[in-house]
């Protein structure tokens, strides 16, 4: 398979849809005014292969994508500790959404939705300096460095009402150990990383290697937790659109409002892409149709 030539023709393919259809996110000016005419796709095989097309190296907000290397961090720290507090099952509600926390104590449904991600920080700051340590994971897994936007993480804790109150109302419950202040600027400054989607592609290369880092060989996860994780990216990673996204791309997937998708194909390779412009739930429009574009055209699912 020439993944370049097939990247190519997936830019040249979605080309004219760019800007079209789809809404960039708009809940902070940093966000607001990115243009929604610009799509990149990068992929790359466990054995280091790499391809990509278009604006892919373009960095972006990474958003709820940090919700994928917050779980890593949590899991080699923790292990089986970490699902004391946090559940492994699709919300089928939106990623910010306070509804079930109330019935079920303050146990948010899976690690990839905002309070879930939320309780996951407040584990990882009870360790360590989660900021540092994202950083420098992230920053080890792409082999260049890795950086904070600093205004978005300003503008996501000036206007992030939902997150505060999910924060609190779990630490209601008493599901959250720290205060939520640093809880909080943590999970503001993951949310507010920029990579590209080839570093992206490189970054998630454990999850297609049986846990293995991409350039270095070493577990960054154990094999049995980097199938839980692609498990609960099937299931959890894309909000309450997770049904849809197994039923067109077939794919493990972890999406974030900034318009980029990671995704998954075991043993073969990590893919990410990246437009800003968002459907209802918080998915790139374009990604989606890009990754079943992929999916259709290589024939890779994991089913
Ligand atoms: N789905 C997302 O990407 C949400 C991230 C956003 N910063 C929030 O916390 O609401």
């Amino acid at each position: 398979m020439d993944y370049q030539l097939l990247l190519e023709d997936i830019v040249d393919t979605l080309r004219p849809e760019l800007g079209k259809a789809g809404q960039v996110a708009s809940y902070i000016p940093a966000l607001a005014r990115v243009p929604a005419a610009q799509f990149g796709i990068a992929l790359r095989t466990c054995d280091g292969q790499e391809a990509h097309a278009g604006d892919s190296t373009t960095p972006f907000s990474i958003q709820s994508i940090s919700k994928l290397f917050a779980l890593t961090l949590g899991m080699q720290a923790m292990g089986e500790k970490l699902w004391e507090r946090i559940g492994r099952e699709p919300s089928g509600n939106p990623f910010n959404s306070l509804v079930q926390l109330e019935s079920e104590q303050g146990i948010p449904r899976n690690p990839f939705i905002n309070a879930g991600a939320i309780a996951v920080t407040d584990r990882l700051v009870s360790l360590f300096d989660a900021k540092a340590h994202m950083l420098g994971l992230l920053t080890s897994l792409c082999g260049e460095p890795i950086a904070f936007d600093d205004e978005v993480a300003a503008s996501e804790a000036a206007t992030g009402f939902r997150n505060i109150a999910l924060a609190n109302f779990m630490k209601s419950f008493g599901r959250i150990d720290n205060d939520v202040g640093p809880v909080l600027d943590a999970y503001f400054h993951h949310c507010s990383i920029r990579m590209s989607c080839l570093q992206l592609a490189r970054a998630a290369g454990y999850l297609c290697r049986d846990g293995q880092h991409p350039y270095s060989g070493e577990q960054v996860l154990t094999e049995k937790q980097a199938r839980r994780v692609n498990a609960l990216m099937l299931t959890c990673g894309t909000y309450d659109a997770a049904g849809e996204f197994a039923f067109r791309i077939g794919l493990p997937c972890k999406s974030g409002v900034g318009g980029g998708i990671v995704a998954v194909v075991p043993d073969k390779l990590t893919l990410c892409v990246w437009s800003p412009a968002l459907e209802h739930s918080g998915n790139s429009l374009l990604g989606m149709k890009a990754l079943e574009m992929f999916a259709g055209r290589t024939g890779v699912s994991v089913f």
